[in-house]
């Protein structure tokens, strides 16, 4: 295992995977800190531990790269990560794993803070980066549910857990550029925006490309329910269509109808409740759709449409847009055709995806979106979601599944 030099700040960052290493841990290690990479992958802590360094390559026209250096891995499983949680030169804890993994690896923070506590290691950060909103606050409940009253009232006094937006397009390497295990491809545009309000003490050494604010929900809002949104009907809608890739899906005229559709519904709602400049928001949908097309990200519509029920979820990137949408009493019929594609999303290797489609069939399509998304059968949404759920139905059988 590669060590810290003397006295270098440490962060601990939970998933060494595409965000992790593209993303949260490279800017970490930029900055300053040893990272310690916390996994679960056997093979993944083995490459972390033989490299002394990996490359990101930006996806560009022009490909660029950057070295990461300065980084370990280490079990998410064993004792070594609350040991280094505890370390008084730890500054940060990170994580990058899904949401549906914070609540496994609360016992290894709870386990680390406790350390910290007894050490008396003080003031430390907690920032998950999940897309997701209010992903560390949860991160935080689970952790709280492993400590002892006196360890809580510690806690709350010494340790910050702030919720953050993290938006750069990492898709799965692939050989054209990956030489070596750990290297990685990324977009060139990435924001991570922090709450400041829920941070305890500076980030000291501050990091390069984090941005403090005090208004996040309107930034994560605005992420997650743009970018999100428009990627996951893309892919969804992909998939109805027989595409195995966003950039084809892209091209399709008939899919983009309804992803701009979906957009600019979703935007008016954003405008309406953040008080958004109208213009300033078309902008940023330019952007996000220049960014979907980079033909170097190669990316597949089945990791962008992975985890269906997560996606199905209330608060986010489908039925978000859409709740605030009726809340104001705008119009919601591309973003019912987006989530009638999400339950045709028929993945095998998608543990969530064979879930919903087992549950279509069980008790068919009207119960199942009642179930997933809450919204009511017989309500004006329901039908819509319905009628187009028939009639993609009978695309994809046109066009025939992998
Ligand atoms: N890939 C992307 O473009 C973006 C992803 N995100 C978010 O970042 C998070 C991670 O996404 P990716 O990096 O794409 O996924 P990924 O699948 O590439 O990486 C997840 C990593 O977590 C590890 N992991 C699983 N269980 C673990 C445990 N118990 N302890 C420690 N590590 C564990 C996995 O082994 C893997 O290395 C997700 O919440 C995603 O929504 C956010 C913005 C962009
Ligand atoms: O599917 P997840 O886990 O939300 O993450 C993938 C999403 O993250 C992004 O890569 C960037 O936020 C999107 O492009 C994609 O939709």
């Amino acid at each position: 295992m590669h060590e810290p030099q003397a006295n270098q700040p440490q962060a601990v960052h939970f998933g060494a995977g595409n965000i992790g290493r593209g993303f949260i841990g490279a800017l970490l290690a930029e900055s300053g800190y040893f990272v310690v990479f916390a996994d679960v992958d056997k093979n993944l802590l083995k490459e972390l531990n033989s490299h002394d360094s990996y490359e990101v390559h930006l996806l560009t026209e022009k490909e660029q790269t950057e070295e990461v250096h300065s980084f370990a891995g280490a079990s998410s499983q064993k004792e070594e990560v609350p040991h280094f949680i505890a370390s008084p030169h730890t500054r940060l804890i990170t994580t990058a794993v899904g949401p549906a993994i914070l609540e496994k690896i609360a016992p290894a923070i709870a386990k680390g803070l406790k350390e910290r506590r007894l050490a008396g290691g003080g003031v430390l950060n907690v920032i998950a980066c999940e897309n997701m909103v209010h992903q560390t606050e949860t991160l935080k409940k689970y952790v709280q549910s492993h400590l002892s009253d006196e360890e809580n009232a510690w806690l709350s006094d010494q340790i910050g857990f702030a919720n953050c937006s993290v938006d750069r397009i990492v898709p799965a390497p692939t050989s054209r550029y990956a030489k070596n295990p750990l290297d990685v491809g990324v977009e060139e545009f990435s924001e991570w925006v922090v709450d400041k309000t829920l941070l305890r003490g500076p980030i000291d050494p501050p990091v390069q490309g984090m941005t403090l604010t005090d208004s996040l929900q309107a930034y994560i809002e605005r992420k997650l329910f743009t970018l999100n949104c428009g990627h996951a009907i893309t892919a969804y809608l992909g998939f109805v269509y027989g595409l195995e890739r966003v950039d084809q899906a892209l091209a399709n005229e008939e899919i983009m109808e309804d992803v701009r559709g979906a957009l600019r519904e979703g935007g008016a709602a954003l405008v309406k409740r953040h008080g958004f400049d109208a213009e300033e928001h078309e902008r940023y949908v330019e952007h996000v759709f220049a960014r979907f097309a980079n033909p170097k990200l190669h990316d597949d519509v089945e990791r962008v449409g992975r985890q269906p029920l997560r996606k199905l979820s209330k608060g986010d990137r489908l039925l978000g847009p859409t709740v605030i949408a009726r809340e104001y009493g705008l119009p919601i019929d591309h973003l019912a055709r987006g989530i009638a594609a999400a339950f045709l999303f028929d993945v095998k290797s998608d543990p969530q995806s064979v879930q919903m489609i087992g549950r279509i069939n069980e008790v068919g399509i009207e119960r199942a979106v009642a179930e997933y998304t809450g919204i009511e059968g017989g309500s004006e949404e329901h039908d819509k979601i319905i009628g187009a759920y028939n009639k993609f139905k009978l695309k994809g059988n046109l066009v025939g599944h992998r």
